[in-house]
């Protein structure tokens, strides 16, 4: 796991557990042996400390957090370089990430290539930095520098790290060979001034004010997420304690910090994002054995809110696209949408202005479908109705070519219908993006029964190649997204019926963390989209929406929406909706008097005599009610496996990282309390179908399981 060799004077020590290096025991065993070697072996005056294959190491192993740490440390090795007696250099390629950059944050100096990173991530797996990351950083780039890398663990390019004295020089070629040159140049240099431990942190005397505007920034931003604020007490210990004081501190702080349910939950996470490209189709194919085919030219139709999006989302990815309208009017219009769309990117630091140039000059449009004749894949984004997209796709199926992947981003249709209007329901897939399509990085794609492993690899492809996360899951109305959101908006309005107020829900569960809540969440969509599909479906069924209606079609119903649509209160975009706006499109709101007069006379008009809500109800009746929709989907093979639930979660509607997601969430908290719950909100509205606890849950909650094999049980149920 570790080699050694020399090459004269200099002793390489080349960390070899691929795929990334991380710190594993015997990793650290073979460092602090290899170490001693170096040091016994007389003929030995510098070493280099480098990575095989594809980086350095990067951290260390998140596999062995669980268990008692065996020593070697990380902090033990690094103790091990400092007394060595010879020059040790780090030489980083790749990334250089927690403890890989402690230890070359021990190591006398450091070189890297210039597309090589360094940085501390530990806080985004809920940890901070103490193999020594907290107390010898501050000692070399400062408590500033220190402060901003560690709370957030953001990750700096070789050459800013430069600039903060964390790398000695920036180099190019091969790393191990510019390690040794470096090595010959100072074997013989004294270097007891580059052992960090005996310098003082920079800019200690500001300690006070910096800590300060640091934890302004981190609630302003972290939302009940708590390393960030250990990460900065760590930082303090730098200039509170004495160095081996504030390592042995901070390793307890560390060891308190990984009991923790949040970095429990993030490390979940760390490990989920990963598993979802590891997807199985139930007709057998999967990932390791599907080839994706090679996509070239792509078509997006419909040029409105999504078409748009897509667009941009597929440009600055590079793909040249033939964005398509049914007249010419739209299409100018899409078109100035989608320039501007890449000017806000070139405001927003994404690309620069000559990527926008580039990305506006890879588009192309047209009225005429058949100009598709050639292109290999098209994506579908018009209106959510079934009969206008099965239209679409019959056509598509007569001028693509046979081999052409088509696409639907609907966000709620049967996938399986749309691809019947086909002759090649193999290669009918659903690709549902998430508005603003061309920032939220969520991609649910929808296998239907006949979709070819061949297309479902294409189009998870795509989505990594255009920045997207994407997650595969099968057909059913809404999916996973929208199918678990559905209940938790239901439940808000249900909530404000009975007695809270929309801004007392919204608060309750931005406190819990979520980036809005479900009132606002309305404005910003748009409340007039949900109508008009609320008036389709009644009308389909041969009913009309009425305003003191509290049933429609068996289940319970709440009008206090449509109100608000008949007033014309659509959100931002008209300047008022459940909030009011200084002005159509404005985010600036208030509380408007007029919503809480139509909620008492709503209430008043049904006879309901509002009663208090508490913060556990609202809590409860909003998550839970998703959650229990989480395990149906699960129970029917909708998704694989919880990771994929949550990792929807977390990139479609920002559900709280550091609670892994809303299955981990119900894992955290107990499935038997998380199920009697449930029960208890399914005696008390019967007439809402979605509290029907799901069977998968009922079995979980009497012989509790960890997450990893819940799927596994389902496929026994
Ligand atoms: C007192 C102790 C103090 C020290 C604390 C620490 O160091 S805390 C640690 C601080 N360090 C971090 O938090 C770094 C976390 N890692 C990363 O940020 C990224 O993985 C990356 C940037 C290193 C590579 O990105 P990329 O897109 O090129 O590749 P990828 O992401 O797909 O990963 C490839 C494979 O490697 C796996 N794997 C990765 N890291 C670890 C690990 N540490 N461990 C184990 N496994 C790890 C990953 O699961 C995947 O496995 P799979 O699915 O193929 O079986």
């Amino acid at each position: 796991m570790v080699d050694y060799w020399r090459q004269g004077s200099v002793a390489v020590i080349a960390v070899n557990n691929p795929p990334v290096n991380a710190l594993s025991y015997n990793v650290r065993v073979g460092l602090y042996n290899n170490l001693d070697k170096a040091a016994n072996d007389r003929d030995v005056l510098a070493v280099v400390i480098c990575g095989k294959g594809r980086t350095f190491p990067v951290g260390a192993d998140i596999h062995e957090f669980g268990q008692i740490p065996k020593e070697p440390w990380i902090t033990d090795v690094g103790r091990k370089i400092e007394s060595l007696g010879k020059p040790v250099i780090a030489a980083i390629h790749g990334t250089g990430l927690g403890g890989g950059l402690e230890i070359a944050l021990f190591c006398h100096y450091r070189i890297a290539l210039p597309n090589a990173r360094v940085g501390l991530p530990e806080v985004l797996i809920g940890l901070l930095p103490a193999g020594g990351g907290a107390q010898l950083l501050p000692r070399l780039a400062g408590i500033q520098v220190a402060m901003e890398m560690i709370t957030t663990g953001r990750q700096l390019p070789a050459s800013e790290a430069a600039k903060y004295n964390i790398i000695d020089k920036v180099v190019s070629g091969d790393i191990v060979k510019e390690g040794i040159e470096f090595a010959l140049r100072v074997q013989n240099k004294p270097f007891q001034d580059k052992i960090l431990r005996y310098r003082s942190p920079h800019g200690k005397d500001s300690l006070q004010p910096i800590t300060e505007a640091v934890l302004r920034k981190i609630k302003m931003r972290s939302r009940g997420f708590y390393a960030p604020v250990w990460c900065v007490r760590s930082i303090a210990n730098s200039v509170k304690l004495p160095f081996e004081e504030g390592l042995a501190q901070n390793r307890i702080m560390f060891q308190q910090m990984q009991l923790s349910g949040q970095a429990k939950a993030l490390q979940y996470a760390f490990f989920a994002e990963r598993s979802i490209s590891k997807w199985k189709l139930p007709c057998g194919g999967n990932f390791a054995t599907a080839v994706p085919r090679k996509i070239k030219t792509i078509s997006v139709i419909g040029a409105g809110t999504m078409g748009t999006g897509i667009t941009v989302a597929l440009l600055s990815a590079g793909f040249p696209v033939l964005l398509v309208e049914q007249n010419k009017r739209f299409l100018m219009k899409g078109v100035q949408t989608v320039q501007s769309l890449l000017e806000g990117g070139v405001k927003r630091r994404k690309f620069t202005a000559e990527q926008a140039k580039m990305a506006s000059s890879s588009l192309t449009t047209t009225v005429d479908l058949q100009a598709l004749n050639s292109v290999d894949l098209v994506i579908e984004a018009v209106f959510e109705t079934l009969s206008l997209k099965e239209d679409i796709f019959s056509k598509l199926d007569k001028i693509c070519k046979p081999e052409a992947i088509l696409c639907s981003n609907t966000s709620y249709l049967n996938i399986d219908k749309i691809a019947a209007s086909t002759r090649r329901p193999d290669k009918v897939v659903g690709t549902h993006f998430f508005s603003p399509a061309h920032i939220m990085r969520l991609m649910e794609n929808i296998y239907g029964c006949k979709t070819s492993p061949e297309t479902v690899a294409t189009v998870m492809d795509l989505g990594k190649r255009i920045g997207k996360v994407p997650v595969l899951v099968g057909t059913c109305p809404g999916f996973c997204a929208n199918r678990m959101n559905r209940p938790q908006s239901e439940e808000a309005l249900f909530l404000v019926e009975e007695g809270a107020q929309p801004e007392q829900i919204d608060q309750v569960l931005e406190d819990f963390g979520m980036p809005m809540g479900p009132f606002k969440v309305r404005d910003l969509a748009g409340g007039d989209i949900g109508w008009r599909s609320r008036k389709d479906a009644a009308l389909h069924l041969g009913l009309t929406l009425s305003y003191d209606l509290q049933f429609f079609n068996g289940e319970r119903y709440c009008s206090l929406a449509d109100k608000l649509c008949e007033l014309g209160r659509f959100g931002q975009k008209t300047g008022s909706g459940w909030y009011s706006y200084d002005k159509p499109g404005s985010k600036q709101l208030s509380i408007d008097e007029d919503v809480t007069k139509l909620i008492q006379n709503h209430r008043d008009s049904l006879g309901i005599k509002p009663r208090k809500i508490t913060t556990q109800e609202i809590q409860e009746r909003f998550l839970f009610s998703g959650i229990n929709e989480g395990f149906k989907i699960l129970e029917e093979g909708i998704a694989a496996r919880p990771e994929d639930i949550d990792i929807i979660w977390l990139y479609g509607f920002g559900f709280p990282r550091h609670y892994g997601g809303p299955m981990f969430y119900a894992s955290q908290i107990g499935l038997k309390r998380v199920y009697d719950r449930i029960c208890h909100y399914h005696e008390l509205f019967p007439y809402s179908s979605h509290w029907m606890p799901s069977k998968l849950l009922q079995k979980l909650s009497i012989q509790e399981v960890p997450i990893g094999q819940w799927a596994e049980l389902h496929s026994k149920l």
